[in-house]
């Protein structure tokens, strides 16, 4: 028989910790609670210092990216990225402050999601699949409930494996923890992978309070849901009605239901959705009601906002009218340091910043999201096949099958194409700097940074200025994952001569 390799299975998380003196480790942990911590199912926050033993090591959160080195902002303040300077103060009183790395290793027992381990069995151990589930069910009974194996690859446009269940109980409704945020999750019906834990906190570590954030391929919120907790406004959707059922109830666990607006419709139309300017000049008390497409602005496209997540939307839209979800967008935006070779966010000019925050807190009244007028960043990740949603379509080959029947929607034959990114924004109406774009893709072997550049700037029509990859995970031997992030280029934008606007009207 084969022997399994556990360490395929390892992935290390590089942080920081605090070596404190052992006495005060109660002390601290209470200062630092679990903003600040490392919050991991399983896993503790205050270990031992291998260097002393009258010394703790206290791991800080994966939020705390890195302390304030010479040229940072942070360091400028004097205290760690990410956290205020009253809890750093506080620390300082109780002992000196002694930052150092540290690099935790979750390893093969520690990965499943909530109660079901997820395996994937190599044909070569396939007659054993049944020994194999039922000994990782007796030894870790009752943490796991369910043991499933991956069945064949995944063919479905929602990225959603199909599973054999192996030992335990059918149901896969389970609840998983990510760096303080709870996710609620149908592991049978939606995507879902712990890996990529360590890529969503450091997207979310690039954004500041009051950024703007459209999340075109959300799944159940796990970039979402964080940079709500920042204090972001997110427009996020997902193509899967499942998705955006446990977004929007994830967005309510915790708590941030207000700052994210969900969406549940094709990627593209979601964009144009968003960047479409209204035909008439509208007074403000109603722009709120145009980012809310009621049914009669909605695309005949057959994956339109359902009526039940345009009302969602609508609520959400009133109750950001009605004042508290909007702290955020009026938040003065606070200075983050920018991590080495991660794109500068904060890059837009001071004026432009503050035209942009002087409009938003304009008048008595609370300010209104207008995504069309500006936007900060836009995460794309569905790495199979993002690079294809930077361009713009003819009749989309969207389809659906009704006993066995191929129709296509009437949205399909009209000629007019779906924008994404060439020509959606409107230069009149934007202010400040053009947004980021995070665009998650495979580079097989045969492929290289270079070559998937150049397919992305054919996408966009556009020449892409300062690239950078960041490569998130080997998924296989001669294919991994990388996200590519670039400013959208000025070139995308278009003028109002030309007259791409009102495609959704
Ligand atoms: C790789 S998953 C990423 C989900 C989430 N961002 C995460 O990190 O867990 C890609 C998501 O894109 C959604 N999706 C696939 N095709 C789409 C489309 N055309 N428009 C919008 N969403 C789509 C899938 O349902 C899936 O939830």
């Amino acid at each position: 028989m084969e022997k399994l390799d556990e360490s395929k299975f390892e992935q290390r998380l590089q942080l920081w910790a605090l070596r404190i003196p052992r006495e005060h480790a109660s002390a601290i942990t209470r200062l630092l609670r679990s903003s600040y911590l490392l919050d991991k199912p399983r896993v503790k926050p205050v270990v031992e210092d291998p260097e002393s033993e009258k010394n703790r090591l206290v791991v800080l959160s994966e939020r705390i990216q890195k302390p304030g080195s010479a040229d940072t902002p942070a360091a400028k303040i004097g205290h760690l990225s990410d956290m205020p300077k009253q809890v750093y103060d506080s620390l300082k009183q109780l002992c000196n402050i002694d930052i150092v790395p540290y690099t935790l290793t979750l390893g093969y027992s520690y990965w499943s999601a909530g109660h079901v381990a997820h395996l994937n069995i190599s044909d070569d151990l396939l007659a054993y699949k049944d020994v194999i589930a039922k000994v990782i069910y007796d030894k870790n009974y009752p943490r796991i409930q369910t043991v499933v194996n991956k069945v064949g690859t995944i063919t479905n446009e929602f990225r959603v494996p199909q599973f054999e269940i192996l030992a335990g109980k059918s149901d896969m409704v389970t609840e998983v923890k990510q760096y303080g945020a709870t996710f609620r999750l149908d592991y049978g019906s939606v995507y879902w992978n712990s890996r990529l834990e360590h890529e969503h906190i450091r997207l979310v570590s690039l954004f500041k309070k009051g950024d703007v954030i459209c999340d075109m391929f959300a799944g159940i919120g796990p970039f979402s849901i964080p940079a709500a907790q920042k204090g972001c406004v997110v427009y996020a959707n997902d193509l899967n009605p499942e998705s955006v059922h446990y977004l929007r109830t994830n967005a309510k666990i915790n708590k941030v239901e207000d700052c994210i607006f969900p969406y549940n419709m094709d990627a593209r139309m979601f964009m144009q959705n968003l960047m479409t300017v209204p035909s008439e000049t509208r007074s403000d008390s109603t722009i709120a009601d145009d980012n809310c497409y009621p049914e009669g602005k909605v695309p005949a496209n057959g994956n339109s906002l359902s009526n039940e997540n345009c009302n969602d939307v609508q609520e959400n839209c009133q109750n950001s009218t009605s004042g508290s979800s909007l702290e955020s967008t009026t938040a003065k935006k606070r200075q983050q340091p920018v991590k080495e070779g991660e794109p500068d966010c904060q890059d837009e000019d001071a004026s432009q910043t503050k035209k942009r925050n002087n409009k938003r807190v304009r008048g008595s009244g609370p300010p209104q999201a207008k995504p069309w007028e500006h936007i900060d960043h836009v995460l794309m990740n569905l790495p199979a096949s993002a690079l294809q949603f930077l361009g713009n379509v003819l009749s989309s080959p969207l389809s659906f099958s009704i006993i066995g029947l191929t129709l296509f929607s009437i949205y399909h034959m009209d000629i007019s194409p779906a924008y994404c990114f060439d020509g959606l924004i409107q230069r009149k109406y934007w202010t400040g700097s053009l947004p980021w774009i995070h665009c998650y893709c495979f580079i097989r072997s045969s492929e290289s940074e270079e070559s998937i550049l150049s397919e992305a700037q054919k996408k966009l029509n556009a020449k892409i200025v300062e690239p950078i990859f960041h490569r998130v995970r080997d998924v296989a031997p001669n294919k991994a994952m990388f996200c590519l992030s670039f400013k959208l280029p000025m070139e995308c934008l278009k003028d109002d001569t030309e007259n791409h606007v009102q495609t959704v009207a």
